[in-house]
């Protein structure tokens, strides 16, 4: 080794890796989710508690637009090892639909990972996991919901009350999106579906990746009594770039998603391929909602899982984990003293 080498080191403050602590409380678990999710690791948990780490600005200042901008909602290392930690632990899905415009169907791969929890304001989970009415507690029929509805996680639901908090709205479902590279992204769209209510508040939180976040104002039709083929309106809007960091936060609210678009475009390369998660908050009114939510977010396809030493989403299989899980007690068995194993065997 070089003197220089040597010198260096001695002079480079020691940094102790930091340990991954889990938590010692149980999982979250339910019939409909394919493996538990891991409370939240009590060192995230804590930090947690300083949100927001900023106080939220108001971007209203174009029409029909309002929004809070958190820039950010969780500090740069709390919000790292929550992104981190989320990818790690949740189980996603790469949805694929067909749409039919007329006499034409289309196939469609939804260009990114997604995953959704929560379930509409009609029912809630009783204590054992089923479902029961809001109101009157009776059960609700197994065939309401097309896919059954899968209570927000533990680590997730903690998140969900302090947004609650900070943004003075509740929700009921969450939905998380996992941007693995540039190459996924979300195309131009609003959440103004008619389930979520006139005037939806939807709170927006990102991890990881920095990505771009475009908005736009909806065109605005002409006027019944214009002429037939009269221009869209123009509304005097300027379109929106936010560059949404890690731990940032937007709350769209009010006439928002009623009037703009927004989306993640593709990227190429960069700080992308590191990948991004992005996680909504919304409040669904009706059943139809949470039909919709699990059938674009979970689908029918397979589950995919984050692969730390391939350090990418692979498919994930009951059967196979339950074998490699087997294998792995049949060898601590072995080396814990079966035959052949014992001491002065090694020669
Ligand atoms: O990833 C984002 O920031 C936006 C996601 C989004 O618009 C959606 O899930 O509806
Ligand atoms: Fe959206």
């Amino acid at each position: 080794m070089s003197k220089k080498r040597t010198l260096d080191n001695f002079f480079k403050p020691v940094i102790a890796k930091r340990q991954r602590v889990e938590s010692t409380e149980p999982p979250s678990n339910h019939t409909t989710y394919p493996f538990p999710v891991p409370q939240l690791p009590p060192n995230t948990a804590d930090v947690l508690n300083f949100c927001p780490a900023t106080e939220g600005k108001l971007i209203n200042d174009q029409p029909d637009l309002d929004l809070v901008y958190f820039q950010p909602y969780i500090a740069k290392d709390a919000a790292k090892d929550l992104f981190h930690f989320l990818r790690r632990e949740l189980f996603f899905y790469r949805v694929k639909y067909s749409i039919k415009r007329g006499p034409v169907e289309t196939q469609i791969s939804t260009p990114r990972f997604t995953t959704v929890f929560g379930l509409d304001d009609s029912a809630v989970f009783s204590p054992d996991g089923t479902l029961v009415t809001r109101v009157a507690k009776t059960p609700v029929p197994v065939d309401r919901y097309k896919c059954l509805p899968r209570p927000i996680p533990g680590c997730l639901d903690r998140l969900r009350k302090l947004v609650e908090a900070a943004t003075d709205c509740t929700y009921n479902f969450c939905l998380v999106n996992y941007y693995a590279s540039g190459n996924d992204s979300i195309a131009y769209h609003s959440d103004d579906e008619r389930f979520l209510g006139p005037r939806p508040a939807i709170a927006s939180l990102s991890l990881g990746a920095s990505r771009d976040f475009y908005m736009k104002h909806k065109p605005v039709a002409p006027s019944p009594a214009a002429e037939k083929d009269a221009p869209p309106l123009q509304v005097g809007a300027k379109p929106l770039t936010l560059a949404l960091g890690s731990g940032d936060m937007v709350l769209m609210r009010g006439t928002t998603q009623k009037n703009w678009l927004h989306s993640i475009p593709k990227r190429k390369g960069g700080e992308s391929d590191r990948g991004r998660i992005n996680i909504t908050f919304r409040r669904a009114m009706v059943r139809g909602g949470t039909d919709n939510y699990y059938q674009y977010n979970v689908g029918v396809g397979p589950v995919f899982k984050w692969d730390e030493t391939k350090g990418e989403m692979r498919e994930w299989n009951r059967e196979k984990e339950e074998g490699k899980e087997r294998e792995e007690e049949e060898e601590e068995e072995e080396e814990g003293g079966g035959p052949g194993k014992g001491e002065g065997n090694s020669a």
